[in-house]
């Protein structure tokens, strides 16, 4: 006679009872023996099923005012155990019996630590133990057990379980369900004790405000090891994090790729300069604002800086700096003098900290970066709810191995240097620019950068209008004005932006404003005058963080003096493009990655 299958088991330890006594009596229905912790058992009991302690397979009272309830191996052996004949002889050999069933749910941590002035006392006994344990075995062994940490799920187990068994689909849902709890539940524990423990600024660093000043709570942390930079002046807030940890990357691949100092000068999470330390003309010293500085000649940093702050000297008002090598005293001494919120590199002599530190009186964000710290290679990052998760962006430029595909002309010689260097410029900058984004660069920096438009040629207008107003400010009108004592600097960028971007004021009251800062007042360039001065302007490298759909993006670069586009390929009018670039003498180079950002 084929011997009679045992009796199901079900283990239930639940703070929320919500749903409880209807599940016990479906259990009961389906005559599975139920066992249960303290306040779980004794509700059942009041209801008049049919229940026992947990104790009564622990043989063991529970313990430490509830600190152990369900830790034991008589409940975990009787979860973890397969049907293996191995399993089944070690449970045989400690009389304890299989559980087929773990209904669970955790004590309120969030709850808890979410009340106002909570001590740490009061969080640590809402940590939950004996539950987790319960959740993981159980789902761990869902092979074979069913484990259900919603009570929202009761239902629908309760009627396959009528129809029969628990399907193994049904197992893994519910499986799921268990390990996604008990990842939350430990998540907001370390967030707890990282608030708590970890040393401000060490694991974590909380912000003043995240976006906006009424977006509060805010802060960073990285959930492994140490957060990468350490404030050494001032307090970033999360904007400026956004644009110092985006700003470094950059830096730091410009500086690999060309093995020349970088800097950038970044806005709102998009660069408004970006350059490698090429040596600087004396007419870039002047256009750039730094004929005055020290030693800037010797330094390849500061030389960076300036054409990465002189790029769009307006976008770059209130900055946030990266710069890829130990910062020195020229390139303190410049940033010294502009209005910017902060600065990120790898290290800082001692005359350059102790310029930076004094600058706002202190409140200067100096940012120190490990400069060996390299990112986990998945990035997460949360919107609306939903977390949205991808592989970095860890793809390499170089000037010798992306810029070789050369489409046009046919049976070009390989690019010169000079149009490889300018094109890793205009490509990193890209990387980490929002996107949409075009870039023109010139010797070693960035000269115009549409950055974050939905169309393509607006980017292409955008940034090639940019760099026509960066070249108007060599043009000896622009080089010679004669300022009135007293201008400050960044009076002195909006009044040339006008006069180099032909935006001179006709309302006698804006003129007055504007006519205030000269001692003579320059003349507006005639149409003819700024067509001559532009026609000047060539070997200009563009590059486009995807494909040109239209060939008007080839005829808008043209018109800014560029001799080489690299882009991706894949438009329709890839062919269109390219025959346009030939007949305007533009080499097309093909780019083979797609660089969005966001
Ligand atoms: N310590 C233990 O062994 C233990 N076992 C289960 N629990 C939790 O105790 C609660 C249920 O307790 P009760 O049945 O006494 O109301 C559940 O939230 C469960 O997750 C425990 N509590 C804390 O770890």
């Amino acid at each position: 006679m084929a011997s009679e299958a045992p009796q199901k088991i079900a283990i239930l330890s639940v703070y929320n009872k919500t749903g409880l006594l209807d599940l016990a009596k479906g259990l009961v229905k389906q005559n599975v023996r139920l066992l249960a912790s303290g306040g779980t058992s004794k509700l059942i009991k009041e209801a008049g099923f049919p229940v026992e302690d947990v104790s009564a397979i622990t043989k063991a009272p529970e313990m430490l005012s509830g600190r152990v309830k369900t830790l034991h191996p008589a409940v975990h052996a009787g979860i973890l155990a397969r049907d293996l004949a191995s399993d089944e002889k070690d449970l045989a050999d400690q009389n304890i019996s299989k559980v087929d069933y773990v209904i669970c749910n955790l004590y309120p941590f969030k709850d808890t630590i979410a009340k106002v002035n909570v001590t740490i006392p009061e969080a640590v006994e809402e940590i939950d133990i004996g539950g987790v344990t319960l959740l993981r075995a159980a789902a761990k062994n869902h092979s074979r057990v069913t484990i259900l940490s919603d009570p929202e799920d009761y239902h629908e187990f309760l009627k396959e379980l009528e129809k029969g068994e628990v399907t193994e689909k049904s197992r893994q849902h519910y499986a799921l369900k268990a390990f996604t709890h008990t990842a939350d539940y430990d998540s907001a524990i370390s967030e707890f004790f990282r608030r708590k423990y970890a040393g401000e600024g060490e694991q974590q660093l909380t912000l003043r405000y995240g976006a906006n000043p009424h977006q509060k709570p805010a802060s960073a942390y990285v959930t492994e090891g140490k957060l990468p930079f350490k404030a050494l002046a001032g307090s970033p807030g999360y904007i400026n994090l956004l644009d110092a940890l985006n700003a470094w990357q950059l830096v730091k691949e410009l500086d690999a790729a060309l093995d020349y100092p970088a800097a950038a000068s970044f806005k709102h999470v998009s660069p408004a300069g970006a350059a490698i330390g090429v040596p600087l003309t004396s007419d870039e010293r002047k256009v750039y604002m730094v004929d005055d500085i020290a030693g800037i000649e010797n330094s390849g940093l500061a030389q960076a800086y300036a054409r990465a702050r002189g790029a769009d000297r307006m976008s770059s008002f209130g900055d946030v700096i990266a710069l890829s090598r130990e910062v020195d005293q020229a390139t303190a001494k410049i940033i010294s003098r502009e209005v910017s919120d902060g600065v990120v590199a790898p290290g800082y002599t001692k005359e350059a900290l102790e310029l930076l530190t004094k600058k706002k009186g202190g409140k200067y964000l100096v940012l120190q970066m490990d400069a060996d710290y390299v990112p986990p290679p998945h990035e997460t990052r949360t919107l609306f709810g939903v977390n949205l998760t991808q592989h970095r962006n860890d793809a390499a430029i170089s000037p010798q191995n992306t810029f070789n595909s050369i489409v046009v002309p046919k049976d070009s010689a390989p690019l010169p240097e000079s149009a490889q260097r300018d094109l890793t410029v205009a490509t990193i900058a890209l990387k980490f620019t929002q996107s949409n984004s075009v870039c023109y660069a010139l010797n070693g920096q960035v000269i115009g950068l549409g950055a974050g438009q939905q169309s393509r040629i607006h980017c292409t207008r955008l940034a090639g209008d940019k760099a026509d107003n960066w070249w108007m400010r060599f043009h000896e009108r622009a080089l010679n004005i004669k300022w009135k004592q007293g201008t400050k600097r960044p009076e002195k960028s909006n009044a040339i932006d006008m006069l180099c971007a032909g935006l001179t004021p006709e309302n006698e009251l804006e003129k007055a404003d504007y006519e205030r800062v000269f001692d003579d007042v320059p003349a507006p360039f005639t149409a003819e005058e700024r067509k001559a001065w532009l026609a000047k302007l060539g070997e200009v490298a563009v590059s486009s963080d995807a494909f040109f759909p239209f060939t008007d993006n080839v005829f808008r670069a043209s018109r800014s003096g560029v001799k080489y586009i690299a882009a991706p390929l894949g438009s329709q009018n890839d062919q269109a493009c390219f025959e346009v670039a030939e007949k305007l003498g533009i080499t097309y180079v093909e780019q083979h990655l797609r660089l969005f950002h966001h």
